[in-house]
C-alpha cells in the first residue's frame, strides 16, 4: 500500500494505493478521515514504485504508464505524424490510436471488481517527437537465439523506413558489447531483405559485457537518438539501465524494448515470438522419437527440450503431441522411486502399450543431478546457471533401474534436439507476430515513448513498462487448468507424493 498527502489550508488529502486500488481520503485537523470522491482524469503518480501508475477515475482503473520524453525533456517540439499523409493508412478508419487508449491485464472479470490495471496501448500517435531526417536509429540483438529475431530486425528497419522516412539505422554487432568494441553496419531495406528467410540472428549476440556507462557514452558518440533493444529478461533489465541513464543525461534518445525468448518466460505478455515455432520444431523430435520407440520391444524414448526456469516448450510441445506419455518440466518436482514415481509408471506403460515416450524440459530434475555428478555451481558470461544434462541423467537412472534392479530389457532412445528448435526460421504466424511487435517499437520510439518494452496483452499489442516484464519469470502454474489439462491427456502421475522423493 502506497500513501500519498497533499496539503489545503485546512486539511490534508491523503491517497491510498495498492495495485489495484486508488482511494482518496480527507484528513481533517481534528484528524478524523472523511472518503472523498476520487476526481474524474485525475492524475496520481505512485511513490516508491518502479514504474509509474496513474489512476484516471474512481472505479479501480489504473494505467501502468510508460516514461515519454518529455517528463525529462519538457520542451521537446513534436510534429504531425507523417502517416497522416500516408496512402496505406488513407482509408483506416481510426489511424491514430487515443491517448487515452488501454489495454486491460486481465480480461476475465467479475462484475462488481474494480476495472484493474492497464498498459497503454501500443500503435501510431496523431504527434511524432522526432523529424524523420534526424533519426538515428539503432537495433542490437543480445542473448540466446530464438525464431524470428531476423523479422523483427527486418521490420524495423522497412517500418521506420516506409513509414516515417527514417533512412539512417544503425545495426549493432553481437550484443550489448557490440556497441562499445564494435563497428556499426548501415541497414537499409534492401540490406535486410531476405534476412527473414533465415535462423539466427543477423546481427549476432552475445551474453555478459553489458556496461551501461560505455554502452550510452557510445549511443551518445554517435549521435543515436533511437535504440531498438530485442533480447530476453536479461537483456530487458540492461534496456532499462540504458533508459535511465539516457534520462539522467537528458539525452533525447528513446528507448525501445522487444523481449525475446524461446523459454516464454517473459512475464505480462501473452506469449514470446519464435516460441510457436519452436514448439512446432519439437514435433519432429517427440515424432522421431515415437517411431523409434514403437518399432522395437519395450521401446522408452527421452526427448530433451530447452526451457531453463520454463517448462512451457515441453508443456505445448506435449500437448500438441499426443504420443507423450510423460512430460517433466521444473515447475512440477518428480521423483523415480516407489510408488506414484517414474520408474513404476514407466514399467506400467510398457506392459500397456509395449513403449512409452518421456519429454523432460532441460531445467527439470536439476538438483538430482548436481546430487549424483557433484557438480559446481557454474554460471555463464550473463550469470545464469549453467545447467546439468539431465537428459542424459535420466537415460541412464531409467537404464539402470530395469537392467539392474528389474532384470528387465529395455531398448533407451535418447534425443537431444536443444539448439536445432531454435536455431531455424520462424513460420508464418511468428512473422506475422514479429511484424507487428516490429511496427509497434517503431511507432511507440517516433511518438517519444521510452523505456518500453512492447508486447500482446490479451492479443492486443500495449506498451508495458520495463520494469514490469523483468520483476518476475513467467513459469507454468501447476496450480491453473492449462497443466491439469497437459495431466489429463498424458495420464502420467501427478508426482505430488513428494515425500517420497529422492533424498536431497
Ligand atoms: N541485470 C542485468 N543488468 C544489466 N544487463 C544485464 C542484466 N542481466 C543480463 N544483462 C545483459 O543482457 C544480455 C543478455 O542477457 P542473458 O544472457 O541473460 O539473456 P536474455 O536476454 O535473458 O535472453 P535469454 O535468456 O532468453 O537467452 C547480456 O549482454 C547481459 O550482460
Ligand atoms: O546459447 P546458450 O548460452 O547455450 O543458451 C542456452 C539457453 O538459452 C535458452 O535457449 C534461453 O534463451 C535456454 O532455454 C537455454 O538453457
Ligand atoms: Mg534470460
Amino acid at each position: 500500500m502506497d500513501l500519498s498527502l497533499a496539503a489545503s489550508s485546512s486539511s490534508f488529502d491523503l491517497l491510498l494505493s495498492n495495485p489495484h486500488k486508488f482511494s482518496l481520503f480527507q484528513l481533517n485537523h481534528d484528524l478524523s478521515l472523511k472518503s472523498k470522491k476520487l476526481p474524474t482524469k485525475s492524475l496520481f503518480w505512485r511513490q516508491n514504485h518502479p514504474f509509474r501508475v496513474r489512476a484516471l477515475n474512481d472505479d479501480g482503473f489504473v494505467l501502468e504508464d510508460v516514461p515519454h520524453l518529455t517528463d525529462f525533456l519538457p520542451h521537446l517540439p513534436s510534429y504531425p505524424n507523417p502517416l497522416h499523409h500516408s496512402q496505406a493508412y488513407a482509408i483506416v478508419k481510426q489511424t491514430f490510436v487515443g491517448p487515452e487508449d488501454a489495454v486491460a491485464q486481465n480480461i476475465v472479470v467479475h462484475k462488481d471488481s474494480p476495472r484493474g490495471v492497464h498498459f497503454r496501448r501500443a500503435g501510431p500517435r496523431e504527434k511524432v517527437y522526432f523529424m524523420p531526417d534526424e533519426v538515428r536509429a539503432c537495433i542490437v540483438t543480445c542473448g540466446g537465439l530464438c525464431p524470428g529475431i531476423n523479422t523483427v530486425i527486418r521490420e524495423i528497419v522497412c517500418g521506420l523506413n516506409y513509414m516515417y522516412g527514417v533512412d539512417d539505422v544503425l545495426g549493432i554487432l553481437g550484443g550489448y558489447r557490440g556497441f562499445y568494441s564494435k563497428n556499426t553496419i548501415n541497414l537499409t531495406p534492401k540490406v535486410v531483405n531476405d534476412i527473414h528467410k533465415r535462423g539466427g540472428t543477423f546481427l549476432c549476440t552475445s551474453r555478459g559485457g553489458h556496461d551501461t556507462n560505455k554502452i550510452v557514452d557510445n549511443i551518445q558518440d554517435r549521435r543515436i537518438n533511437q535504440v531498438y533493444i530485442i533480447g530476453g529478461d536479461g537483456t530487458q533489465r540492461g534496456a532499462a539501465l540504458i533508459y535511465k541513464e539516457v534520462e539522467k543525461r537528458g539525452l533525447q534518445v528513446a528507448v525501445a524494448g522487444i523481449p525475446k525468448t524461446i523459454d516464454n518466460d517473459i512475464a505480462v505478455i501473452d506469449k514470446s515470438f519464435g516460441f510457436d515455432t519452436a514448439v512446432e520444431e519439437a514435433q519432429r523430435a517427440i515424432n522421431a522419437a515415437h517411431v523409434e520407440v514403437e518399432s522395437v520391444e519395450n521401446g522408452v524414448g527421452i526427448v530433451k527440450l530447452m526451457g531453463r526456469y520454463s517448462g512451457f516448450i515441453a508443456m505445448f510441445a506435449t500437448l500438441a503431441s499426443r504420443d507423450v506419455d510423460c512430460c517433466l518440466i521444473p515447475e512440477s518436482p518428480f521423483y523415480l522411486e516407489g510408488p506414484g514415481g517414474l520408474f513404476e509408471f514407466i514399467e506400467q506403460r510398457i506392459k500397456e502399450n509395449g513403449h512409452m515416450v518421456i519429454v523432460i524440459a532441460e531445467g527439470a530434475g536439476q538438483e538430482y543431478v548436481a546430487q549424483d555428478m557433484q557438480a559446481a555451481d557454474e554460471r555463464d558470461a550473463s550469470g545464469n546457471r549453467l545447467l546439468l544434462d539431465v537428459g542424459l541423467w535420466l537415460t541412464q537412472e531409467v537404464k539402470d533401474h530395469f537392467t539392474k534392479v528389474k532384470k528387465m530389457e529395455i531398448n533407451m532412445k535418447y534425443i537431444d534436439p536443444t539448439y536445432m528448435i531454435r536455431a531455424i526460421p520462424s513460420n508464418a504466424s511468428d512473422n506475422i507476430y514479429c511484424s507487428l511487435l516490429a511496427q509497434s517499437a517503431v511507432h511507440g520510439a517516433m511518438a517519444g515513448y521510452t523505456g518500453f518494452t512492447v508486447g500482446p496483452v490479451n492479443s492486443r499489442h500495449a506498451y508495458i513498462p520495463i520494469a514490469r516484464v523483468t520483476e518476475a519469470q513467467n513459469t507454468v502454474k501447476v496450480t491453473d487448468r492449462m497443466w491439469a489439462r497437459l495431466l489429463a491427456s498424458t495420464n502420467q502421475p501427478s508426482f505430488l507424493n513428494s515425500n517420497e522423493m529422492l533424498p536431497m
